[in-house]
């Protein structure tokens, strides 16, 4: 199964990322969050980054001005929309960039689910709803309640260790999505993001 660790801010993160090589890794453009990294330092840490690892810029209702550039110099190289974006935002986006798209669903109810698959993106990304904040809550939801869908999905939300095997069996996903379940005190542990990956990589 792939795997995508989210919330990489520092040189020691893409230092783990290069040892134990998750297939994917998020930066996260927006400044409320504690994992926020500036375009600069994404940059930066890009540069560090092994080829071989794709990194998702993640967005909650961004300028797509921002977006283009991150994607046309090569910071990012698929573009996560965890915000309210609609069809109408996404098909602008399209217009500007050719990097694939992953629309974050907030997970309420199956019905939106399958409304979001027509969505113009090549994955959805299924992930905890939470009235206080957008994502990177540490929280699960029932994945019994995902509906066979055709679009490949990451399934996000309180994963880690100990419950990517049962989701795995429970939901069948394209790629795990992992972030608070690879930290201790708010910052990527070597230790938890070794076990998630080799974990993820076996199933
Ligand atoms: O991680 C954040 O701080 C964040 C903030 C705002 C929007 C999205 C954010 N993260 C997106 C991710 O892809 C997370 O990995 C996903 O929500 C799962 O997080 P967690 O439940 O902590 O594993």
């Amino acid at each position: 199964m792939k795997i995508k660790i989210c919330g990489l801010s520092r040189e020691e993160d893409i230092t783990m990322a290069n040892l134990y090589k998750p297939h994917f890794i998020g930066f996260v453009f927006y400044p409320p969050s504690r994992r926020y990294v500036t375009p600069q330092k994404a940059a930066e840490l890009k540069k560090l980054l092994h080829s071989g690892i794709k990194a998702v810029g993640v967005f909650v209702n961004g300028e797509i001005s921002l977006i283009e550039s991150l994607c046309s110099q090569g910071i990012i190289d698929m573009v996560q929309l965890h915000g309210d974006e609609d069809e109408e935002y996404m098909i602008r986006l399209k217009e500007v960039i050719q990097k694939p798209i992953i629309k974050a669903v907030r997970v309420k109810n199956a019905e939106e689910i399958l409304a979001a698959e027509a969505l113009p993106c090549e994955y959805l990304l299924l992930d905890t709803f939470h009235e206080r904040n957008y994502g990177g809550s540490g929280e699960t939801f029932d994945h019994r309640i995902i509906p066979p869908i055709k679009k490949p999905y990451f399934l996000a939300g309180g994963l880690n260790a100990s419950n990517i095997g049962k989701a795995g069996r429970t939901c069948n996903p394209f790629a795990f999505d992992v972030s608070s379940g690879c930290e201790t005190q708010g910052y990527k542990d070597e230790m938890k993001f070794m076990g998630v990956v080799a974990l993820a990589k076996l199933l």
